[in-house]
């Protein structure tokens, strides 16, 4: 569906050449939820609008449906824009316009009728969730909500990729994960594709199927979500990944905690995919001789199954702690002794 190819963009200025964007080659499939992720100055936003040319690339091709958007005059580029929605950090509502008006406004543009307008209108009303809402001004809504008008307004007039800049960046958790949610229905029901940028691995970990991990213009690092949370590369998206597996702050806790046990080893348990429980720990104790004690631990969902980490101190005799780890490895989880007590 997108592939992009060779992006640069170098912004010029008095004070000497930014490179924004650097050798960017990504491919994103139809109807996929590509996230990209990256810390302020990464270059995030001005990828996505070079997606759109809200910014124009220094050199580079972007494919969007076999389009090359680089090389369109600015009456095709206005065409295809009408594919490539957007949705904003702040909205970028107007404010002298109800729910229904801001909603119609593309629309208006696109010369529909007023008669299909309406009943365009009432679909998306009903598809984003503010029924009940038509009549309010911008002013009067949630940010929430305001991000619902902001998305029905980009779906207007159905297109292919939905752009998404920090979209719920202004939000609390709670509304972060409804629109979050929106944006997954969204995709599942209309087979939208969409690219969104963040610099939340929560956003990343909860609806994206890839992610590309941006540093100084470049992208360091991307694959399948569950891939890189569980074998991060490159310092910086272990950082991203701590956000949500625990940090060293959490590591060092239990460097004090084995200290306190004088025999046995801790044991560092990858889980990933479906079979992700807690049973295989209750397993251990009653099939082997050992004492298992759950130290710290995080399981969390992706969009592709359950992954995480549990650290736990096992104790007993050398042999039975031995043939515990070998049945924990005759399962889908890794395991890594982090310390050996004995
Ligand atoms: N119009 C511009 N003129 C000059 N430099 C720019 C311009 N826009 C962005 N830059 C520079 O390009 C680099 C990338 O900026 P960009 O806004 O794309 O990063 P980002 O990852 O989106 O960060 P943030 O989340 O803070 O917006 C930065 O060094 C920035 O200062």
């Amino acid at each position: 569906m997108i592939s992009i190819k060779g992006l640069n963009k170098i912004f010029k200025s008095s004070s000497g050449d930014v490179t924004a964007v650097e050798d960017l080659n990504i491919s994103i499939p139809k109807g996929e939820i590509f996230g990209v992720i990256g810390y302020s100055g990464a270059g995030k936003s001005t990828l996505i609008r070079l997606l759109n040319r809200l910014e124009e690339p220094t050199s580079g091709e972007v494919i969007i449906d076999d389009q090359d958007v680089t090389k369109l005059s600015t009456n095709k580029l206005r065409e295809a824009r009408q594919d490539i929605a957007m949705i904003f950090q702040h909205f970028n509502l107007l404010w002298s316009r109800t729910v229904r008006e801001n909603i119609a406004f593309p629309l208006e543009i696109a010369k529909v009728s007023k008669q299909e307008r309406e009943k365009r209108v009432d679909e998306l009303i009903h598809l984003v969730g503010l029924s009940g809402r038509e009549d309010a001004y911008p002013s009067q809504l949630s940010g929430g909500q305001k991000q619902r008008v902001g998305i029905a307004r980009a779906l207007a007039n159905n297109p292919k990729v939905l752009l998404c800049d920090e979209a719920t960046s202004a939000l609390d958790p709670e509304t972060t994960d409804s629109i979050l949610d929106l944006l997954v229905d969204i995709n599942e029901k209309l087979g939208l594709t969409i690219i969104l940028i963040t610099h939340e691995m929560h956003v990343i970990r909860k609806i994206c199927h890839q992610v590309a991990v941006m540093e100084h213009g470049r992208v360091v690092e991307q694959g399948d979500v569950l891939d890189v949370f569980l074998h991060p590369q490159q310092p910086v998206t272990k950082r991203f990944v701590d956000q949500i597996m625990g940090d060293r702050d959490e590591e060092d806790a239990l460097s004090t905690i084995v200290s306190q046990h004088d025999s046995g080893k801790v044991l560092r348990l990858h889980f990933v995919g479906e079979k992700t429980n807690q049973a295989l720990i209750s397993e251990i104790a009653k099939r082997f001789p050992v004492a298992v004690n759950i130290l710290h631990g995080k399981i969390t969902q992706t969009k592709k199954g359950a992954y995480g980490t549990l650290i736990v101190h096992i104790d007993g005799s050398s042999e039975a702690i031995q043939e515990a780890i070998h049945y924990i490895e005759e399962t889908s989880v890794e395991v890594e002794v982090t310390s050996d007590v004995s």
